[in-house]
């Protein structure tokens, strides 16, 4: 069927059906970078998907999707952004089903705090916040084993479920509820630290940045997906520009297998669009560290969250 197409009208169906909600512009460029195949849908699809503003990476996966779509629905519809796993080359989902699953976690972990210290940790489980994460930044081994031991002693008894940044060998030697690895911190592990991981029966967090990276971390099937940045943040250099919430709201709707979460730059006024992408977690910092009064923002978002039903 798509071989019947032409791919500026594809590209251009494409741009003209989604262009507003991704706020990118109006009319695809005439070519894409590079094309790794002939197929018009995919050729359209990757110059439209480009014109939309995803990255090389992104543009190059979502044009494969295109193309894979149209093949499993035997035409192109230009209105059916893909959204459908398998379409991506991911495997059947949901991914708790798979043999290599690292184990589940709350598909709703609601407001998720990532403080600095074992200290914030504490407070923050005290004032009733259902996900932390200790993301202490250290190169000092002894400063890191002593922190995390004090993130999981804090949590004791207040049924927070603790996430350890980075550092995951002591985060499995302390006890943790869980992990969050980056795309960077996938890579530097080797088969067997893979593994070692999943042999703990901790749970994983992995960052995602986009279409590519979500389906990498899909490969892990990891216990939650993050999401972003959604917004600028000053918290941390991004290799990529702000996701939005338009990109967020498609992200979720493919990874609906997953507990999801969004980060960066999420602020009591932005939180309601947030939640309307249906994510299941919102992670911030400054929202809650530079907050005036934390335990009463903890609380207001908390609320504002349960009221989403997300
Ligand atoms: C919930 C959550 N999402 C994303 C991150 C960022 O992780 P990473 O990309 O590895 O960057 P660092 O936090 O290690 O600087 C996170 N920590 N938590
Ligand atoms: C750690 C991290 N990873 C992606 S954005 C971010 C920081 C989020 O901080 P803030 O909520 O203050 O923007
Ligand atoms: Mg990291």
């Amino acid at each position: 069927m798509s071989t019947a197409l032409d791919s500026s009208a594809v590209a251009q169906a494409i741009v003209a059906t989604h262009g507003l909600r991704f706020g990118a512009i109006t009319s695809a460029p005439p070519s894409a970078p590079n094309f790794s195949s002939d197929d018009p849908v995919y050729r359209g699809a990757k110059r439209a998907c480009s014109a939309l503003g995803f990255i090389e990476i992104d543009a190059e996966c979502l044009a494969h999707a295109w193309r894979a779509q149209t093949q499993r629905l035997s035409g192109f519809d230009a209105t059916l952004w893909p959204d459908a796993p398998e379409d991506f080359g991911m495997r059947p989902f949901p991914p708790t089903a798979r043999d290599d699953a690292f184990p589940p976690c709350p598909e709703r972990l609601g407001l998720y705090a990532v403080l600095p210290d074992a200290q914030w940790v504490g407070r923050m489980a005290r004032a009733g916040v259902p996900t932390v994460q200790l993301r202490f930044k250290s190169a000092d081994t002894a400063a890191v084993e002593r922190e995390v031991q004090a993130a999981v002693e804090a949590v004791q008894g207040t049924g927070a479920l603790l996430f350890i940044n980075d550092h995951w060998q002591v985060a499995i030697a302390a006890g943790a509820y869980g992990i969050h690895l980056g795309q960077e911190d996938l890579d530097e592990l080797s088969p067997e630290d893979l593994a070692r991981l999943r042999d703990s029966g901790l749970r994983l967090g992995v960052s995602t940045h986009g279409y590519a990276e979500m389906v990498r971390a899909d490969k892990v099937s990891p216990s939650y997906i993050a999401m972003g940045a959604v917004y600028p943040t000053t918290l941390k250099k991004m290799a990529t520009a702000p996701q939005g919430v338009a990109r967020l709201g498609a992200y979720a709707r493919l990874l609906r297998g997953y507990p999801q979460v969004g980060i960066g730059g999420i602020d009591a006024v932005r939180l309601p669009e947030v939640l309307a992408t249906g994510v299941g977690s919102v992670a911030v910092v400054r929202a809650l560290v530079a907050a005036e009064d934390p335990e009463a923002t903890a609380a207001q978002w908390m609320a504002a969250i349960d009221a989403a039903g997300n």
